[in-house]
């Protein structure tokens, strides 16, 4: 895969070397390209130069805050996006990101995330690149609101890299961990078997396989019902609730 984020931070990835990709074999599985999204504002639509490499600008319609020029996102995706990459803007106006959308990521050629700041990008960059062709998707981590996508967008990266095939050592781990199935993950224990007078439950010293795996199965469900009963619930935002 080939991953490259455009940001006005580009320092801010310098952390990726050190985290899940600075692996060797990482290293052979994705190629990492940071761009500082200044490079492409350093002349403007008219071609007179911008010493302040300017990317925002005021929103029409007036309101509080900046956002960041079409103008110039478009001549960076312009560059970054390959046939077949895949757009992805972090915005708390996306679409949530589920570990099914990260696995869904992980077999795309290309990812190009674009790191949004101030209120966030003009609104024609998404629509005139989904009309160019390419999948764009405006995805949310959660309901907050950041200063920018870099946070986001780095969270998203070690999400669906780690899934890439081959990136991490024990596949098994992958199809257990919480989501796969669903449900939240059932809870770990290891040595001491005894702590400050808690006990590991017994069933997993039983050697019982199919107890344990019971056992499991029903602490996910009893834990996602207490901690996430939104997973449980059918699909309320059904076709017939979206669909005009
Ligand atoms: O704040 C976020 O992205 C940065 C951003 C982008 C556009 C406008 C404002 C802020 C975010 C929150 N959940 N997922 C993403």
């Amino acid at each position: 895969m080939r991953l490259d984020i455009v940001t006005i931070f580009p320092e801010f990835f310098s952390a990726l070397d050190v985290s899940l990709l600075g692996k060797a074999r990482a290293a052979e599985l994705v190629e990492t390209n940071v761009h500082d999204l200044r490079d492409w504002a350093a002349i403007r639509a008219d071609g007179t130069p911008d010493v302040h490499r300017t990317v925002d600008d005021s929103p029409f319609g007036g309101g509080a805050g900046m956002v960041m020029k079409a103008d110039v996102w478009g001549k960076a995706l312009d560059d970054v996006l390959e046939p077949g990459g895949v757009l992805v803007v972090p915005t708390p106006a996306g679409v949530p990101f589920t570990q099914a959308l990260a696995l869904d990521l992980a077999t795309a050629p290309q990812l190009v995330f674009a790191c949004g700041r101030y209120e966030g990008i003009d609104a024609r960059v998404p629509e005139h690149y989904a009309s160019a062709g390419f999948r764009v998707l405006e995805v949310s981590l959660g309901d907050y609101v950041l200063n920018g996508g870099e946070v986001a967008a780095f969270a998203m990266i070690e999400a669906v890299t780690r899934l890439i095939p081959g990136f991490m050592g024990n596949a098994q781990s992958i199809v257990e961990e919480s989501h796969a199935d669903g449900l939240l993950e059932y809870p770990s224990y290891t040595r001491p078997a005894s702590w400050r007078g808690l006990d590991v439950p017994e069933v997993l010293m039983s050697g019982h396989h199919g107890k344990i795996e019971k056992w499991r199965h029903e602490q996910s469900e009893q834990r996602t019902r207490e901690r996430r009963p939104d997973l449980l619930s059918p699909d309320l935002l059904g076709p017939d609730l979206l669909a005009p």
